[in-house]
């Protein structure tokens, strides 16, 4: 009886695997926590179907009351109109947020030009370098490079000792090629990444392409080996188990990576390497947000809005921390929570390298995320050339040549299907 009484609301979410499982103890522990509202959860399990399939709900008239938005599809979610803007929800059902407690870097992803928060911050992350510390010591390279030329090297000396993974990459866009971009301070297009307009136009920087290049050459002399989900195991397994000693992926795998490593793997993360001669410039923010939509009733909103207060709580912040990869994103939990010993904890040693990379340099217009629309496609796209490409069905420079124009046929359409309308 009690359960009836409840006003129920729906979150959809993306992230899967262990990442998931966290997502579903913050809905029961919500629902735990109070009397007054149910939250049900359905996981998408891919930010790509979260966001594909609630533009499909929203047609229908079936989409849920929040749904978890990865970074890229801010813009998708901006243009759309379809949401209620955050600070508008809580204030409205009567909470106040102390909104520049939020690390501003983590804040402005998800804000208007005039720094209004449109969605709330939940996971965030950046990319980074997982390193076999023990692998590589062998070859004498006793700490993370910071260059690809000295990663380079080590692979060679890695490889020449029998090792059949130096390096493992795979097709995804996020830390291979965005996050490239965002280090060397590389526009991915024009028009300030998008923030300019919607007119804005892809751009392959030279520096990525002689980098994705460098991979093929390297990929042939069998110091990079291609690991996907689709090819059976994929980057953070081949990495745990001690068959690939380096790959780059999101810190949110750092726990789960800690729990499923191999017993006598040695590691640690570093920042991601630069290309010698760089300076480098902070890494983008990834993980995902959390969207309320337009369109439900009322009452579900209330509910909403105090799932969101919930998940603002100091203990809330510190539980998503202990349990995954993801960053503080309040300036206060950052600093009590580095305040409490937790990065000197073995099984944390690295992750302020995280926090390091984000901070490292005042965002710029090349590092403080992207306005792109479609992105999901252009993901896609990037993912299709890079297999083309390393399967030598085309060169690298016409998969880029390719990934450029398809990119802005799709970026051209989202500009025609907002025609008359602006960024917020
Ligand atoms: O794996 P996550 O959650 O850190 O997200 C990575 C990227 O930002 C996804 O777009």
């Amino acid at each position: 009886a009690e359960a009836q009484t409840r006003t129920r609301f729906t979150w959809w979410y993306g992230l899967s695997g262990q990442l998931g499982e966290v997502m579903e103890s913050y809905c029961k522990n919500f629902n735990a926590s109070q009397n007054e509202f149910e939250i049900v959860c359905t996981n998408q399990n891919s930010y790509d179907r979260a966001l594909q399939n609630t533009i499909a709900a929203f047609r229908a008239g079936e989409h849920p009351t929040m749904v978890q938005v990865y970074d890229v599809g801010t813009t998708d979610l901006m243009l759309s109109g379809q949401y209620l803007p955050a600070r508008q929800l809580m204030s409205e059902n009567g909470y106040s947020v102390q909104w520049d407690n939020y690390i501003s870097s983590v804040g402005n992803y998800y804000a208007t030009s005039k720094g209004e928060m449109l969605s709330f911050p939940f996971n965030s992350s950046t990319a980074v370098m997982y390193w076999n510390a023990g692998a590589y010591r062998a070859v004498g390279q006793e700490k993370p490079p910071e260059t690809w030329e000295e990663v380079e090297k080590a692979a060679r000396a890695l490889k020449a000792q029998g090792h059949a993974c130096p390096i493992a990459i795979d097709f995804d866009s996020w830390q291979h090629w965005e996050q490239f971009n965002a280090i060397h301070n590389l526009p991915m297009a024009t028009q300030q990444n998008g923030f300019g307009g919607l007119n804005a136009e892809l751009q392959i920087a030279p520096l990525f392409r002689r980098h994705a290049n460098n991979l093929i050459a390297w990929q042939k002399e069998g110091l990079i080996q291609i690991r996907t989900p689709q090819g059976g195991r994929g980057l953070a397994d081949s990495f745990a188990q001690g068959e690939c000693a380096m790959m780059m992926a999101s810190i949110a795998n750092h726990v789960a990576i800690g729990r499923t490593a191999k017993a006598d793997l040695q590691w640690s993360v570093g920042m991601l390497p630069l290309y010698a001669g760089h300076n480098r410039t902070n890494s983008m923010v990834g993980g995902a947000s959390l969207w309320v939509l337009k369109g439900r009733p009322a009452a579900e909103y209330k509910g909403a809005a105090a799932f969101l207060a919930f998940i603002a709580k100091p203990e809330q912040e510190q539980f998503m921390v202990s349990n995954t990869g993801y960053i503080p994103v309040t300036r206060t939990g950052f600093e009590s929570i580095k305040a409490s010993g937790f990065y000197d904890q073995p099984q944390n040693r690295g992750r302020e390298v995280a926090m390091t990379s984000l901070l490292v340099t005042e965002p710029t217009e090349n590092s403080r995320g992207l306005r792109l629309g479609n992105f999901t496609q252009i993901r896609a796209l990037y993912a299709n050339e890079m297999a083309a490409a390393f399967s030598g069905q085309k060169t690298m420079d016409q998969a880029l040549n390719d990934l450029q124009a398809e990119s802005n046929r799709l970026l051209r359409r989202f500009e025609q299907t907002y025609r008359g309308r602006q960024l917020p």
